[in-house]
């Protein structure tokens, strides 16, 4: 009998600068609106069913802390994590650069050669107004992407452009199956023979 239980559950983490957007992203796809105002994030947890390919996935989507360069992946953003969402602005070259420093926490962490992931290039509504220019061009934005075997995508939360992709691209990231992984706690080490005891 097809009933909820048939739902497919995936979870999804979305790292990235602060106030690159991750936030607004989130809220403009689950809630549907926009918010002009920056409240940092502390960790939030959403949820929204995503089609894909006539198939429902139930989706846990983690909005985190903005990291730097000195941020320590957390394992509670790897352990049955099924897709990354990776997200930099347009207008911010730091941002950008950021993107690779996060994925290649990741793989370190869950030491896989790749993951499924989406690398976003938010904030393109900026480039229509005369502030801030943009410092990443689409090119290198493909670029990176194609270099981490990841897919990629510009956006813009406040205009509602291409946020319902980001999740569409995820699922199909995760569905490719040959990258994905569900990293489990690692078993307790077992004690070594050589171990040596206080007598
Ligand atoms: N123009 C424009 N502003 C945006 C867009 N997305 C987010 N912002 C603004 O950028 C600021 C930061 O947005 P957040 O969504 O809070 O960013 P965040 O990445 O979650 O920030 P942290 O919680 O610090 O990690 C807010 O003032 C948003 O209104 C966008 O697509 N276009």
């Amino acid at each position: 009998m097809a009933g909820t239980n048939s739902l497919k559950k995936r979870k999804i983490v979305v790292l990235g600068s602060r106030s690159v957007g991750k936030t607004s992203l989130i809220l403009q796809f689950v809630e549907n609106h926009f918010i002009d105002a920056y409240y940092p994030t502390i960790e939030a947890n959403h949820q929204k069913t995503v089609k894909y390919k006539g198939t429902e996935f139930q989706c846990e989507i983690v909005d985190t802390a903005g990291q730097d360069e000195y941020s320590i992946i957390q394992s509670k953003h790897v352990i049955g994590v099924h897709g990354f969402v990776l997200v930099y602005s347009v207008a911010s070259r730091n941002s950008f650069n950021m993107v690779q420093n996060v994925y290649d926490k990741i793989i370190d962490f869950c030491g896989k050669q790749e993951i499924p992931c989406v690398i976003v290039g938010s904030k393109t509504d900026l480039l229509e107004s005369s502030s801030p220019s943009r410092q990443v061009s689409s090119t290198e934005g493909a670029q990176l992407a194609k270099q981490n075997h990841a897919a990629w995508v510009e956006t813009s939360a406040k205009s509602n452009n291409n946020i319902s992709e980001v999740f569409e691209l995820c699922i199909a990231e995760i569905e490719k199956g040959t990258s994905a992984y569900i990293k489990q706690e690692a078993p307790p080490p077992t004690p070594s023979k050589t171990s040596c005891c206080i007598m």
